[in-house]
């Protein structure tokens, strides 16, 4: 029986990750609220990617672990276990094989090309998947409280002055 209430998300509502993959990747993410994430994709095979207002499954496993799963209009599956209390993070990624073949087609604010990305989902191919399961280090972590739109409101390319040079 676990002693924590599985179905409270205060602790994780609000958190802004920065956090680098063992490969190399720098990713974002900030959660807007129980169902919701906005993120930035700093580099990699999709670098300068950025997406607002990803609907997700959010739950609490364990005291300050939480787990956030989503499929995107890509045809993407991702799969994250960010825990807090030991700063660890991994992340499981499904890429379909047209996005291997053609990551340039992916790389821009996703909302505004929401049809174009499932075109080119359903045109495929979507197989063979590639699985890309990696730990991360977490960099940069803060509260912004719920339903922030500032914290992520543009491309990495496109950061302010301010934003800490050991982030980008
Ligand atoms: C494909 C999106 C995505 C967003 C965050 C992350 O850590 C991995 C993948």
């Amino acid at each position: 029986m676990s002693n924590f209430d599985k179905h409270d998300l205060s602790g994780f509502v609000g958190k802004h990750l920065v956090y680098t993959y063992d490969n190399g990747w720098n990713y974002e993410i900030y959660v807007k609220n129980e169902q919701t994430l906005d993120y930035r994709i700093h580099s990699g095979l999709v670098g300068n990617r950025w997406v607002k207002d990803q609907q997700a499954y959010i739950v609490r496993v364990g005291e300050s672990i939480y787990k956030i799963s989503w499929t995107e209009p890509t045809g993407t599956d991702v799969s994250l276990i960010v825990n807090l209390g030991d700063k660890l993070f991994h992340g499981t990624i499904f890429f379909p094989r047209w996005v291997m073949n053609n990551p340039e087609k992916t790389v821009c604010f996703q909302n505004d090309h929401i049809p174009l990305m499932n075109q080119y989902r359903d045109a495929g191919p979507a197989y063979p998947t590639e699985v890309i399961d990696e730990f991360a280090t977490i960099t940069f972590i803060r509260d912004c409280g719920a339903n922030n739109d500032d914290v992520i409101a543009c491309a990495a390319s496109e950061l302010p002055d301010n934003f800490p040079d050991n982030l980008r």
